[in-house]
């Protein structure tokens, strides 16, 4: 797992004189599972944009983001350049699904429509594609939900097909924001069982944001700590759990009770069953 998918150093990001984003440097290695937290308004998702190049054009940004040993900087790419990468190499899933699906389009066409932009393939080998996709992302009935809109299906399907869809074009590296925010605790958890399953089954990298520690204690490998648009802390989640370097990242993991609670449940049964 050492060898790094991305790289990002020295990042800045400015807007007119507000410093949003100061100085970062981190880097995800191949099939890691890296969870970036922090407090609201921290920066994070202003990070995971930049990595993606959707930042709008009035934000002045600095330093370099290198993706998969490349050594173009992905925040000198034209858009023209981008569209090769985005959604291919780097897959996204937002926090509202409903701000990514079509409305009026049905989850079978926007499905097709990912695929025959990837590749010249038949129809009818698509749809089959689709099908297996939604069976993968454990739905039992694909030909349902890809006859479906997506204001017929419930929030947590529309994650789960979010993911699916993301994951038709074998991204390198698939970011991930507050995917499970809004979801019922059982949909939290297939959205995060199936991140993880894919995550295995394609040797992904993940960049996951969330402000919710019982996932990160749930999944993480690496953790980063963010605060006031710098990242103060990067280490093991095992370091970051025991042995923090810093104050706020104790202070954070502390806010979190139910964080404890979990890992003191997980290490007294570890204990127990020694
Ligand atoms: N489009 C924008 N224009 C101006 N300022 C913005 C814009 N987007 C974000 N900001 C500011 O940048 C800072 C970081 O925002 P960001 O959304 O990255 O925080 P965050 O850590 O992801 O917060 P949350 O956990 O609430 O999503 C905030 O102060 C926010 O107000």
């Amino acid at each position: 797992m050492d060898e790094a998918i991305l790289d990002v150093d020295h990042l800045s990001i400015r807007l007119d004189d507000q410093l949003i984003v100061n100085n970062l440097s981190f880097h995800i290695c191949r099939n890691e599972f890296f969870c970036l937290v922090g407090e609201t308004g921290c920066g994070k998702t202003i990070t995971s944009r930049a990595i993606m190049g959707l930042l709008e054009r009035k934000m002045d940004v600095h330093g370099t983001i290198l993706l998969d040993n490349d050594s173009n900087n992905l925040i000198e790419l034209t858009e023209k350049e981008w569209r090769k990468i985005r959604g291919k190499k780097i897959g996204f899933i937002y926090q509202q699904p409903s701000l990514a699906l079509h409305p009026m389009l049905t989850i079978g066409n926007q499905m097709l429509g990912i695929l025959k932009n990837e590749k010249v393939i038949k129809r009818k080998e698509a749809r089959e594609e689709v099908h297996q996709q939604l069976l993968e992302m454990n739905f039992s009935n694909p030909e349902v939900i890809a006859s479906a809109y997506p204001w017929q299906l419930s929030g947590g399907m529309n994650q789960r097909i979010m993911i699916g869809m993301s994951l038709l074009r074998k991204p390198r590296l698939l970011i991930a924001d507050e995917p499970t925010t809004g979801l019922d605790t059982i949909n939290q958890q297939i959205v995060i069982r199936q991140l993880i399953k894919f995550q295995e089954k394609y040797k992904m990298s993940i960049l996951l944001i969330t402000h919710d520690l019982r996932l990160v204690n749930q999944i993480a490998d690496t953790v980063a700590v963010m605060k006031n648009g710098e990242i103060i802390e990067v280490a093991p989640l095992s370091t970051i759990k025991n042995n923090p370097q810093q104050y706020y990242t104790k202070k954070l993991w502390n806010m979190m009770p139910d964080a404890w609670n979990i890992m003191m449940r997980e290490e007294s049964y570890a204990i127990r069953s020694k």
